[in-house]
């Protein structure tokens, strides 16, 4: 559950010390997903500060996932001072949403007015390929809808912070546009960058076909276990919101279960039945669509921060 008390005095203090003025105010906030924490090695003049040097901050336990903010400048000329979070943290991990929300929290305390939070899906929509960066118009949160994993449950945060905050404007339109006009600048094909509504399952177990089915149902075209506790947690701070989805794997949604009745029956019958191996998803697999395809993604990220007024 969220608690009121975070020590957001004593982490910005320790930053102040650490960073160069010039870097202390970030423009914008990038939060690395699955195997994308290459996202922030287009930085000049980075500094990497350690989750462990952060009061607040967890430690990011799942592969592809670093411990560190890297804060940087991006862009040409004298560039866009920005940070990165190079790992996230999961509910699933056993992280509070407390510490999941936290560093977004930060970023508000350090200026940041524009958040681009990036995660690894599953597709649930079959016209989105594995390698398609889906930039999410909505979300579908089972988690949020029942209770407790509510990001912004607990105590008002302060007079200032809404108790009741609306979503139906959770994903900035304006940011949703550039990120068509970075992916224009860069001659990405039309392909490479969808839309889609994001559903968010709190894992770490993948889903099973019905659930697919389930989602896709309700209308997600992507599946993925982070994400929407930021979101909140950024929207109720009052940041922009931009996501992109990397489609790592598809979800594989049978549209008839295999019969294992029938399978016996024909086998007794003196049948042979040739069934194709079911597809299974793994976490290598989404680490290694995310090692590929980290370069677009960073360009794409790079290119929208650029054209950020
Ligand atoms: O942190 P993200 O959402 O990018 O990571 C996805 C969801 C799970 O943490 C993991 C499953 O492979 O990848
Ligand atoms: N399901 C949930 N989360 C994911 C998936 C998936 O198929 N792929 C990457 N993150």
């Amino acid at each position: 559950m969220t608690t009121a008390a975070q020590p957001f005095a004593s982490t910005l203090d320790v930053l102040a010390r650490i960073l160069p003025a010039h870097l202390l105010k970030p423009r914008a906030a990038i939060v690395c997903g699955s195997g994308l924490s290459t996202l922030a090695s287009s930085l000049r003049e980075v500094v990497e500060v350690p989750y462990s040097a952060l009061e607040g901050f967890g430690k990011s336990t799942v592969a592809g996932h670093k411990s560190a903010l890297a804060f940087g400048l991006l862009g040409p000329g004298t560039g866009v001072p920005v940070v990165a979070m190079l790992g996230r943290f999961h509910a699933y991990e056993g992280h509070p949403l407390a510490t999941v929300t936290y560093p977004i929290r930060l970023f508000a305390r350090l200026g940041v007015q524009n958040i681009i939070i990036t995660n690894a899906a599953g597709a649930l929509n079959p016209a989105l390929p594995v390698g398609t960066i889906v930039t999410i118009h909505d979300h579908i949160a089972l988690p949020n809808l029942t209770g407790p994993l509510n990001a912004l449950f607990g105590p008002l945060r302060s007079p200032d912070h809404p108790r009741f905050l609306p979503l139906s404007d959770a994903y900035s339109s304006k940011l949703r546009r550039l990120a068509f006009l970075a992916a224009h600048r860069l001659s990405l094909p039309d392909s490479a960058l969808a839309e889609g509504t994001y559903a968010w399952v709190s894992g770490p177990s993948y889903e099973t076909p019905a659930e697919g089915r389930f989602l896709r149902a309700a209308g997600a075209d992507v599946v993925g276990m982070s994400t929407v506790p930021e979101v909140l947690a950024a929207r109720e701070e009052g940041m922009a919101v931009l996501v992109l989805s990397l489609v790592t794997n598809a979800v594989v949604i049978p549209e008839r279960y295999r019969s294992i009745k029938e399978e016996v029956k024909a086998e007794l019958a003196g049948q042979t039945v040739e069934q194709p191996p079911a597809a299974v998803v793994s976490h290598e697999e989404v680490l290694a669509v995310g090692k590929q395809k980290a370069e677009v993604m960073r360009n794409l990220v790079a290119q929208i921060i650029e054209l950020l007024d």
